[in-house]
């Protein structure tokens, strides 16, 4: 295997002197030089070879031993030093102090294509950011990040990717619910890539320590490398870069709430300083449409993540990291414009978002109202967000009275739906057949422009749940099913239509599927 290594981040950034491999307060340091723990038998499941493409790794260098052995930790690529990053954060509105990759272990970056990447393993072992935990990740979570990276990356949304999942070979005791059943389950490791792992949490952690040279440091070390528009440093490029994070921020917000992709956990160590999905942990998809709705049984008392709240979050953590790189300005006001933008910008795009989805390319002042009127019926009876938004494109001009009858499928209780709110379906879809005739496309046109952004297949929970339960049992078909399939979200794919259906009855209130803890 041909790596073209770029070191970059070990070369130029200060690194923690000290190189036992013990819990530690890391101070003045970006990152931890740790080595991966050998494990049992390592065993490679799964492979994105459209990753692996961009990283120059070709499909022979997949076949070999080496590959195994380096992607789950069992052998180092020559001439690399691996390591765990330093950060901290906030967690569920309170600052944690120190975290760090407690279980992330950085092998290289490697520069292909003219893309830099960063490669690293998730449940690789312990390093000095473990705190209390072993460093490890338990199979069914390891699938679930596996799919849903590559699968977000194919929905166009901005990710972190999945290069592999393996077994370590390895036993991983877990109390799955939290609820004092512990039990053994299979290790797993996934190695996973990005333009760069850094988090609102890496600077956090300077900030709080009023480490303010390392902070520094590290904030021109990202603007060289990673928004090297912005020129050199100085306050101007400081204010243009936290400008430019809260501008992708929201970008990759607005996409979650256009794929009912609800992120669960967003904590300030898990928002990528790069606008990236980061940490599939207790994720889960819309099935109905429900803006109260987490996934997360950690956060089901105040559910600060809930899908509806995701933007308001997003905005919260962009609050911090102002707070963070504040030293670096010294004034309020510019900081809070980029904030005030966010405000203006969210409502701006999530409206022609959401006039995407259904299909207006016009702009006009009552869509606001039509989409309002849209969201409060969808929520008056369980429907599905995936079907209903796909079905709609069957929509045709001057049909009025088969709405209803187009995006039935999605009810999941079609009893549910009594003659009043049948007639607010009615009400809503002749309104939108009076605001189509406004538009120039042709239905036919309109169908496919409404099927790129309206996904048809996603990465339901049941779903994962369902190839979690086989690889249990040592059976991985359903692993590659599901990769084959979510390659292409937006297309038809008739031989995958079962795929295209609402969560089955005995994954209502399923673990893995409706609840899902932090246990991972
Ligand atoms: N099994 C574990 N062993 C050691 N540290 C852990 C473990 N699980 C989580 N942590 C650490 O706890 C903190 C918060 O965990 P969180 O669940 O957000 O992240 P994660 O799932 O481990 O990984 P990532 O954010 O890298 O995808 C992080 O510092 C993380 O490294
Ligand atoms: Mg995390």
């Amino acid at each position: 295997m041909k790596l073209n290594l770029k070191n970059k981040f070990t070369k130029e950034l200060p690194s923690d002197p000290v190189k036992e491999n013990a819990r530690r307060q890391v101070k003045e340091a970006c990152f931890s030089y740790v080595t991966p723990k050998r494990t049992k038998a390592p065993q490679i499941l799964h492979v994105s070879r459209e990753m692996a493409n961009s990283l120059g790794i070709t499909e022979i260098d997949i076949e070999t031993e080496t590959f195994t052995q380096i992607f789950t930790g069992n052998q180092l690529f020559p001439n690399t030093t691996p390591y765990a990053m330093c950060y901290g954060g906030h967690q569920f509105g309170n600052w944690a102090g120190q975290l760090g990759d407690g279980r992330a272990i950085n092998l290289f970056e490697v520069e292909h294509d003219n893309k830099l990447w960063a490669v690293q393993l998730k449940g690789a072992g312990e390093t000095p950011y473990s705190r209390t935990a072993d460093g490890l990740a338990v199979l069914r979570s390891s699938i679930r990040e596996y799919l849903c990276s590559e699968a977000m990356f194919h929905l166009g949304v901005p990710t972190t990717r999945a290069l592999s999942l393996g077994l370590s070979g390895d036993e991983v005791m877990r109390d799955m619910l939290y609820d004092g059943n512990q039990a053994y389950e299979k290790g797993a490791i996934v190695s996973r890539v990005a333009s760069s792992f850094l988090r609102f949490g890496n600077f956090e952690i300077f900030a709080a320590r009023k480490d303010h040279k390392t902070l520094k440091t590290l904030v021109d070390y990202t603007i060289k490398h990673h928004f090297t528009h912005l020129g050199t440093p100085s306050k101007e490029s400081y204010i243009g870069f936290f400008a430019e994070v809260s501008k992708r921020t929201l970008d990759m917000i607005i996409h979650w709430q256009r794929v009912g992709f609800v992120h669960g956990v967003m904590n300030t160590d898990n928002m990528s300083i790069l606008g990236l999905t980061i940490d599939y942990g207790p994720y889960g998809w819309l099935e109905g449409f429900d803006y109260g709705w987490t996934p997360n049984t950690t956060d089901s008392q105040h559910k600060r993540y809930r899908y509806g709240n995701q933007p308001n979050i997003g905005l919260w953590d962009l609050y911090q990291l102002a707070n963070a790189l504040y030293p670096l300005i010294e004034e309020t006001e510019p900081l809070e414009t980029v904030l005030e933008n966010y405000k203006t910008d969210f409502e701006n795009k999530s409206l022609e978002m959401m006039r995407s989805k259904l299909g207006l390319e016009q702009s006009d002042h009552k869509d606001s109202e039509l989409i309002q009127r849209l969201e409060d019926v969808l929520l008056l009876t369980e429907t599905d967000m995936t079907i209903f938004f796909r079905n709609l494109s069957n929509f045709k001009l001057g049909d009025a009275g088969k709405g209803l009858q187009i995006v039935e499928d999605s009810f999941y209780v079609p009893n549910e739906v009594s003659d009043t709110i049948a007639q607010q379906w009615r009400d809503w879809f002749k309104s939108y057949d009076v605001r189509l005739k406004d538009e120039s496309l042709s239905n036919t046109d309109r169908k496919e422009r409404m099927n790129a952004v309206n996904p048809k297949y996603v990465l339901r929970n049941y779903m994962s749940q369902l190839a979690i339960d086989d690889a249990n049992k040592g059976n991985y078909k359903l692993i590659d099913e599901l990769f084959q399939v979510l390659k292409q979200p937006y297309a038809e794919q008739p031989e995958y239509e079962k795929w295209f259906a609402k969560r089955p009855d005995w994954a209502r209130h399923k673990v893995g599927c409706s609840m899902l803890s932090c246990s991972s």
